[in-house]
């Protein structure tokens, strides 16, 4: 079965051109730029940056992406159109998509044209984009739902009049994988051959994997899977899987994906589902009692690859399926030591916490912890008193005074919001004792009315250590406040080793 891959497949991302008409998402050119090097960066061969038939911005996109000397190859998605081939061949791409439509669907209903002309135009678009100097990959749109032997001649002749690749796209996601299988073989015969995946049953990475079993050489994917409708192969699982699964070595830097991921799905504002494999926050994290006794003993058990390949870490959260396990090296983490009895107890304690629908974070662990091993610590930092001022024509701003080791320090700041400018006033007012960073601001929780329960779960991390934090309020800003002075308090506490073990 290994066998049948070829022996280093390349990857096409459209990430820039088929992950940006999600609907909804733009990109600015310096955005574009930057997750193109992060692209060329991690191994990916080729990345097509956009339609540069579509706008101002696209042309710009390309000419700073074509400039820029990444390593990847530079492609732009043109129609059988010689202005589209003239944008790209101009503004500085190396190679160009030219997409066709093939279905009869296609051609006779979204064209009005019919097979014989579509033919002469793919042909004619071919020579036309040799002759401007590009590389080209003749892609048949909707090529699932194609009459086979149409679509045969189509590339055939395409490729005899210079066509370096040919792409068979997918366009609605109704191949399966079994299909693809028997499809892609005699045409992957012809030429160097591009899978191109949708999503929209689900199918996309299964047809994708099979199709390149079966001979493609290339993958066309997009990170985090964005797309049309319900977006295109992951570029993230098809790596994984075929390096894990498949044995196949992609040349793709794995531990850059979690990254990649990242700053795809800030830039385009999609944030990710929590449950998304290898990217989603849930990818690599455990709660269940027994997952996490198995994964303290060996991370093998319930994990199939381990998160630092894909640079993430593990996490084991508590809740209410916690057991004794997750809950005691959460403890020792954080310096506590504690006998069955007092265990049980902040066991019994956590899920309750879950019971009541609550997400358990670090500080509630220690408030339990203390409580039950009676310990009292006197907090660093107590809030005095804090202001916000926001609306249509101010800035935001905010100014806090906090007790910090018993001496008051007043701070203010602007902000983008009011949330914003009292965190940046926070941290102002505790930088002398602690360099704390916001690594990830959350709401949860918010429905009813606009007198509804906000939950904000802050994580914040000093010298390397992460941890996580909640305020609940109906105040968006009190919710806010007391979520960062627990965590920051959490951080300035000292880690006293000889913590816990108190017996009473
Ligand atoms: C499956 C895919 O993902 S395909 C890629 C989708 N990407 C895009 O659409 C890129 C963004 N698009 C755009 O900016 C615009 O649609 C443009 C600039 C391409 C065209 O804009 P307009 O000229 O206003 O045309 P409009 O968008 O209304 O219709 C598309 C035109 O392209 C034609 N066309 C569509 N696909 C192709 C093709 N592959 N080759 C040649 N012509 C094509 C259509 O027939 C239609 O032309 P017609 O009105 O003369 O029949
Ligand atoms: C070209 C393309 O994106 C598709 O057919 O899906």
């Amino acid at each position: 079965m290994i066998a049948l891959f070829v022996k280093s497949p390349r990857f096409l991302d459209t990430t820039l051109r088929d992950g940006e008409q999600t609907p909804g998402v733009s990109l600015k050119p310096d955005d574009k730029l930057n997750i193109a090097t992060l692209l060329s960066d991690i191994g990916v061969s080729v990345i097509e940056v956009g339609s540069a038939v579509a706008s101002d911005g696209e042309r710009e996109s390309l000419r700073l992406i074509s400039d820029a000397g990444l390593a990847a190859e530079i492609c732009t998605f043109v129609r059988g159109v010689q202005l589209d081939i003239d944008y790209a061949a101009d503004y500085g791409a190396e190679s160009v998509h030219l997409v066709i439509p093939v279905s009869d669907l296609h051609i006779e209903k979204k064209l009005r044209k019919d097979r014989e002309y579509v033919t002469q135009m793919a042909w004619d678009s071919v020579e036309y984009a040799k002759e401007r100097g590009l590389i080209v990959e003749l892609s048949g749109e909707d090529a699932s739902r194609a009459d086979q032997a149409y679509l045969y001649d189509l590339y055939a002749g395409g490729v005899e009049r210079g066509a370096d690749r040919i792409c068979f796209c997918d366009t609605v996601g109704v191949m399966t994988p079994e299909r693809a299988s028997e499809i892609i073989p005699p045409l992957a015969a012809l030429a160097p051959l591009s899978i191109h995946c949708h999503n929209d049953l689900g199918l996309g990475l299964a047809t994708t994997l099979s199709a390149m079993k079966s001979g493609a050489s290339c993958a066309h994917a997009t990170v985090n899977g964005l797309g049309e409708r319900a977006g295109n192969t992951p570029l993230e699982e098809l790596v994984m899987s075929l390096e894990v699964l498949y044995g196949v070595k992609t040349g793709i830097r794995t531990d850059e994906l979690y990254h990649l991921s990242t700053l795809v799905s800030r830039l385009t504002r999609v944030p990710l589902p929590t449950n998304k494999a290898i990217v989603g926050e849930m990818a690599f994290t455990h709660e269940s009692g027994i997952h996490a006794h198995g994964i303290l003993r060996d991370a093998a058990t319930y994990e199939p690859i381990m998160p630092e390949m894909v640079g993430r870490r593990r996490r084991i959260l508590l809740g209410k399926h916690s057991g004794s396990a997750s809950v005691e090296a959460a403890l020792s983490e954080m310096g506590y030591k504690t006998e069955t009895r007092q265990l049980q107890e902040i066991v019994s304690r956590v899920k309750q916490l879950g019971d009541e629908g609550k997400r358990v974070t670090d500080s509630d662990l220690h408030a339990i912890a203390e409580a039950v091993l009676d310990i009292s610590c006197t907090p660093v930092i107590r809030m005095k008193q804090f202001t916000t001022v926001s609306g249509n024509s101010v800035m935001p701003t905010a100014s806090v005074t906090l007790t910090v080791n018993g001496e008051d320090i007043t701070q203010a700041s602007t902000g983008a919001g009011p949330v914003d400018a009292v965190i940046m006033a926070l941290r102002k007012a505790v930088q002398d004792v602690g360099d704390i960073t916001l690594e990830e601001y959350h709401v949860d929780a918010i429905y009813g009315g606009t007198d509804a329960l906000v939950d904000v779960t802050v994580k914040l991390m000093k010298d390397g250590e992460l941890i996580t934090s909640r305020g609940a309020r109906t105040d968006i800003i009190m919710a806010s406040v007391e979520a960062m002075i627990s965590g920051m308090n959490r951080l300035l506490r000292e880690k006293d080793e000889n913590r816990g073990k108190n017996t009473h």
